[in-house]
């Protein structure tokens, strides 16, 4: 097991890491989320001795990692896949390794196997690709045959299908009863390999539970409902009749709508009630990025949107209905596009008020939040997915 308590890293007047305590278990796989330069690399060096902690502490099996008798056969890692001397063929690199931990060589050839690179194994390293250097780097992380695994980044430049290898190595690891741990970028991934979650920002802890709770405490459930693309008014109708129930109603790309606040057969009994068919009702949960998003995003430092302050600022609040408090509840039941640029993630979910008795007049849908920013498709969603790109300037 892994522990950090009260770690902090200060470089000069910059924090990386800020008081940050958690445990990584054995038997799993735990995902390290968090936007650029919140602190991920410089948390894995500490973990593995190559940073000082400003403060707190991290230890492995309950020892500091420069404590650990023979630490390369307990721990294995892969920071950075580059740091391999270009000269050496990859079994060279492996063999000078496994001398210094005192590997037998026949380890060398296991792991090259492992990582299907025994035919290029007497290659020199510098004529290999991104993916053969990952490769080479996941096959140095297995040399010692250690219980504990950190992987920075490890499907960087891996095609398909080295992804995939990549996502059921960890499996089996953790399922051997190892402890991995894991930083990426790609959520998609994560959300197929990690069992548990860690995520900071800006070097703080911002959530450490597994990735079911994660995406349930980040993210509302929708529904989506689709009329005949030949009635515009039943569109409109059933619109006004969901709002005026409580449900939330977002406006999808090819026309769907993205309904929140309903239980699927409220919203059947609605429609059914307005006299309007459906061609779909169908349950949808948010992604795990759309989750994470929502989750860090007044915390990333590098953003690729002009207006740095997209996405940050709070809609106007909404009375029982959604309607915004003082606005026009006259005004016609148009429900509110999905927004179409960066991502969208639907609110978490959060406790309504008892609604009060519906008014005479049709009530209005919910504010336009023309500075939310758009939309990360969701998988099934009519419209292809939009990936939000953080850029890293460094
Ligand atoms: N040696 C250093 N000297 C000064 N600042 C540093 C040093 N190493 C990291 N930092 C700063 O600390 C912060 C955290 O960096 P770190 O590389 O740990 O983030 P990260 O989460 O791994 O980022 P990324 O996802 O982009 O790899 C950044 O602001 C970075 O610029």
């Amino acid at each position: 097991m892994i522990e950090a308590v009260g770690l902090t890293k200060r470089y000069g007047a910059k924090t990386a890491v800020d008081d940050l305590s958690f445990q990584v278990r054995p038997g799993a796989v735990t995902g390290f989320l968090g936007p650029n330069g919140s602190g991920k690399s410089t948390t894995m060096r500490m973990i593995l001795g190559l940073d000082r902690p400003t403060a707190g502490h991290v230890t492995i099996g309950g020892h500091p990692y420069r404590s650990l008798p023979n630490a390369p056969r307990q721990v294995g890692a892969l920071l950075d896949a580059k740091g391999v001397h270009g000269g050496r063929s990859a079994r060279n690199h492996l063999l000078s390794l496994a001398q210094l931990a005192g590997i037998p060589a026949a380890r060398v050839d296991e792991v090259l196997g492992v990582v299907g690179l025994q035919d290029v194994a007497r290659r020199r390293s510098s004529g290999f690709s991104l993916g053969m250097g990952q490769r080479l780097g996941i096959a140095a992380a297995l040399l010692g045959d250690p219980q504990v695994l950190l992987f920075d980044e490890p499907v960087n430049g891996l095609d398909p299908e080295g992804i995939h290898w990549v996502r059921n190595l960890m499996k089996m690891l953790a399922a051997e009863g190892r402890t991995v741990f894991v930083s990426s970028h790609l959520m998609s991934e994560m959300a197929l390999t990690a069992d548990h979650l860690i995520v900071i920002g800006r070097g703080r802890l911002l959530s450490d539970m597994s990735v079911t709770d994660f995406i349930s405490a980040n993210s509302a459930d929708f529904a989506r409902v689709r009329v005949p693309e030949d009635g515009p008014e039943d569109r409109q109708k059933l619109t006004a009749a969901l709002i005026e129930a409580g449900g939330r109603v977002l406006s999808e790309p090819g026309g769907a709508l993205r309904v929140t606040g309903l239980p699927l057969p409220r919203i059947s009994d609605l429609a059914h009630g307005c006299d309007v068919r459906l061609w779909e009702l169908s349950p949808h949960q948010a992604s795990l990025e759309e989750a994470y998003m929502r989750l860090t995003q007044g915390l990333v430092d590098y953003r690729s949107s002009d207006d740095a302050k997209a996405g940050l600022v709070e809609p106007p609040p909404l009375d029982a209905y959604g309607n915004p408090l003082g606005g026009h509840a006259d005004a016609p039941a148009e429900p509110v596009e999905v927004p179409q640029e960066g991502w969208y993630a639907p609110p978490p979910p959060a406790p309504r008020p008892a609604p009060a008795p519906a008014p005479a007049s049709s009530p209005v849908a919910e504010p336009s939040r023309p500075t939310e920013p758009a939309p990360a498709a969701e998988p099934s969603s009519a419209a292809p997915a939009k990936e939000q790109t953080s850029k890293d300037p460094r």
